[in-house]
């Protein structure tokens, strides 16, 4: 079994647990009484080289990598930073996250947040929304494609937009013939969790232009947002190299600069 797999394993029974005390009736009704999403598509589609920045206190390939009290608060230091967006990681068993977080940050900021887990059922797209989600992420390597292309659809007719990620050629055109506008090129593989940079200047050449590519994983520097940046990056989505430095903000703010004028290579610190 895959890490992966064990992960979805764990998240399956953890939303059943959820969906017994609160019935998706009840979180239907929740996530329409939520305000409004705010609409990420636009805001990360403005020029330059967004920061999509994580809320990460986990991961199975590093263990702990961040206590983070009070997510709310890195959350105020990131968008301080200039970040476009947050990632908000939901998942309990592995990344230490939690729906309280995503309560707390999305109370914090008023940039998009995105609800960063493994999204298997529309139960799930319905608690992101409820709990003020304006991003919700899907892993093509995680769902079958009738799977993908419903949660898609369900995503965007509550007004969220879908981050779909992937790791190949394959995943990419899944993630295309399922509607995806928003593609999230994860260099991590999450089956091995071995981290290969040349994955995103691979696959983000084939998408096309009214797609928006976002670089995920491995981003440790000014330097590696410059790479994803010369090969097409609408943004970068970042979390141990932010949650790990001692000014979240001013890591957030560093690859802000770099990623206004990513033509420019700039000294990396
Ligand atoms: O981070 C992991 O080890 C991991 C393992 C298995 C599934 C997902 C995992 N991470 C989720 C992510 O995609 C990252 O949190 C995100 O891209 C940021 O990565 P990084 O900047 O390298 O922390």
């Amino acid at each position: 079994m895959s890490v992966l797999d064990e992960i979805v394993a764990g998240v399956a029974v953890d939303v059943e647990k959820r969906q017994r005390r609160i019935p998706i009736e009840q979180i239907r009704s929740l996530a329409e009484q939520a305000p409004p999403a705010l609409d990420a598509f636009s805001i990360l589609r403005q020029p330059g080289v967004g920061v999509i920045a994580e809320v990460k206190r986990s991961s199975p390939s590093k263990g702990k990598l961040a206590e983070i009290p009070d997510p709310a608060e890195l959350a105020c230091e990131y968008a301080a930073g200039g970040a476009r967006a947050i990632s908000v990681l939901t998942e309990e068993n592995y990344f230490r996250g939690s729906l309280d977080d995503l309560d707390a940050v999305r109370a914090a900021v008023r940039i998009p947040v995105l609800r960063k887990d493994f999204i298997i059922s529309s139960y799930q797209v319905h608690e992101a929304r409820a709990h003020g989600a304006d991003l919700v992420l899907l892993i093509v390597a995680a769902l079958e494609q009738n799977a993908l292309v419903a949660l898609r659809e369900r995503i965007e007719s509550l007004g969220m937009t879908a981050l779909v990620e992937v790791h190949d050629e394959e995943e990419a055109d899944r993630a295309l013939a399922a509607g995806a506008r928003v593609i999230g090129v994860n260099a991590r593989d999450l089956r091995t969790l071995k981290v290969d940079k040349s994955v995103f200047e691979r696959l983000a050449p084939g998408l096309p232009s009214g797609v928006l590519k976002i670089a995920e994983s491995g981003v440790r520097d000014t330097r590696d947002l410059l790479r994803y940046a010369s090969v097409g990056a609408d943004a970068v989505l970042i979390g141990e190299g932010l949650v790990t430095r001692k000014s979240p903000r001013e890591a957030v703010a560093d690859m802000v600069t770099a990623g206004s004028h990513p033509s420019t290579p700039r000294p990396v610190r």
